[in-house]
C-alpha cells in the first residue's frame, strides 16, 4: 500500500501529489516554510494527511531552537503553529493537530528545551500512528454498509494519499476486498483539482480495486441507471450539528443521492468533527487561485480575463447524510445529540 508521509532523521517524505498519476515522485521537506508550501499547494492534501504533516512541520520549525527558557521556546513554537494554521482554513485536522502540539509542549513545560522538543517529536509521530489505526476502523465500521457485489461511488480523494493509511472513504473498500467481496467503485473525477482523477482512480488501480473514473457531470446518469447502492464520501470538517464541509461538489452528489433514494455517508476520524463550529454555516470555506480553473494543469480553457469563483470545498446539509463512519462506529441523526456522545 502506498505511504503518504514518513518521517526519519529529521525530515518529512512525501508523495508529491501535485504530480500524480504519471509521477510518483517522494519529495524531502526539511523546513518548516516547505512544509507550509507542500499543505498549500495541495503537495500532501486531505484532511488527516494536513495535520500529519502540520505536526511534523512544528518539529521542523523548532528544531533551531537551543539553549533558550521555555517561555522564549513556546513564543517561538507559537509563531510556527500560526504560520502553519494560515496554509489552508477549512481542514479542521490542521487546527487539531496544531493545538495538540501546543498542549504538549506546555504539558512539559518545566522540562529543558531539547527534552520538549524531543517530546514533540515523539507526538508528531504518535498522531501519524494514532491515524493509521483509526482509518483501519474506520474501514472496519464502514464495511457494515456495504455488502458483497457493492457499487461506491465517492467522490475527490478520501483514500491512502489523503491519510496515514487505508484512507477514509476508501477505507471500508479496502477493508471488503481484504474480506474478499467484490466491490465495484465510480470515482467522480472532481473538478478543478482532479483529486477522484489523478488520486482515487491510481490508488485504487494500484490496489486491483474495480473502479470507473467518471466526470462530475455523470453521476446522475449512474445514479439513474441504477448502478450506484451508495455514496461514501470524506470530510474535512464536520459541525456540530452534522453538516459537513467536503470538496466542492459534494452537496451536489448528496442530492443526487437524495433524489435517488441512495444513501449517502460521511467518512471521517472523530479529529475531523467540530463541536465547536455549530453548523455549517460557520464553516470557512476556502477560496483557491482563479487560475486552478482558468488554466488547470498547464492548458488554458477559458478567457483569462473572465470572473471566476473557486471554493474548495462545499456544506452538505445534515439531512442528507446517513450516517458519519467513524473508528468509534457509525453515527447517525440526530446528530447534534449523537455526535457529543462521542466524546463523553
Ligand atoms: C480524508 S480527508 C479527504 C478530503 O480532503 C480533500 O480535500 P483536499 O484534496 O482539498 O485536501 C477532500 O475534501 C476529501 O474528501
Amino acid at each position: 500500500m502506498l505511504r503518504t508521509i514518513e518521517y526519519r532523521d529529521g525530515k518529512v517524505y512525501i508523495i508529491d501529489q501535485t504530480k500524480l498519476p504519471t509521477v510518483n515522485e517522494i519529495i524531502a521537506i526539511e523546513t518548516v516554510e516547505e512544509c507550509f508550501d507542500a499543505i498549500k499547494k495541495l503537495k500532501v492534501r486531505g484532511a488527516p494527511a494536513i495535520g500529519i504533516a502540520a505536526a511534523y512541520g512544528v518539529v521542523l520549525g523548532i528544531a533551531d531552537l537551543k539553549e533558550i527558557d521555555f517561555d522564549s521556546f513556546y513564543k517561538e513554537l507559537k509563531k510556527v503553529t500560526e504560520y502553519l494554521s494560515s496554509s489552508r482554513p477549512t481542514a479542521v485536522n490542521l487546527f487539531w493537530a496544531l493545538n495538540r502540539m501546543e498542549k504538549k509542549a506546555l504539558e512539559n513545560k518545566e522540562k529543558p528545551v531539547e527534552e520538549i522538543k524531543k517530546i514533540l517529536e515523539n507526538e508528531a509521530i504518535s498522531i501519524q500512528r494514532e491515524d493509521e489505526e483509526i482509518c483501519r476502523k474506520i474501514g472496519e465500521n464502514g464495511a457494515h454498509v456495504l455488502k458483497d457485489g457493492s457499487t461506491v461511488l465517492t467522490h475527490c480523494n478520501a483514500g491512502v494519499l489523503a491519510t496515514s493509511k487505508y484512507g477514509t472513504a476508501l477505507a471500508p473498500i479496502y477493508f471488503a476486498k481484504e474480506k474478499g467481496w467484490n466491490i465495484k467503485v465510480f470515482a467522480d473525477e472532481t473538478r478543478p483539482l482532479l483529486q477522484g482523477a489523478r488520486l482515487t482512480a491510481f490508488e485504487l488501480n494500484e490496489a486491483s480495486v474495480d473502479v470507473t473514473l467518471i466526470t462530475d457531470n455523470m453521476a446522475a446518469m449512474v445514479m439513474a441507471k441504477g448502478w450506484i447502492d451508495v455514496v461514501i464520501v470524506g470530510c474535512d470538517r464536520v459541525a456540530a450539528n452534522g453538516d459537513v464541509a467536503n470538496k466542492i461538489g459534494t452537496y451536489g452528489v448528496a442530492l443526487l443521492a437524495k433524489a435517488h433514494n441512495i444513501p449517502f455517508y460521511i467518512a471521517g476520524p472523530t479529529t475531523t468533527i467540530d463541536l465547536n463550529t455549530a453548523t455549517g454555516e460557520d464553516i470557512v470555506i476556502e477560496e483557491r487561485d482563479r487560475e486552478e480553473i482558468i488554466c488547470g494543469f498547464g492548458k488554458q480553457t477559458a478567457p483569462s480575463d473572465v470572473k471566476v469563483f473557486n471554493p474548495a470545498f462545499d456544506v452538505t446539509p445534515h439531512e442528507l447524510i446517513a450516517g458519519i463512519i467513524t473508528e468509534k462506529g457509525i453515527v447517525r441523526a440526530p446528530y447534534d445529540i449523537n455526535l457529543k456522545k462521542l466524546f463523553d
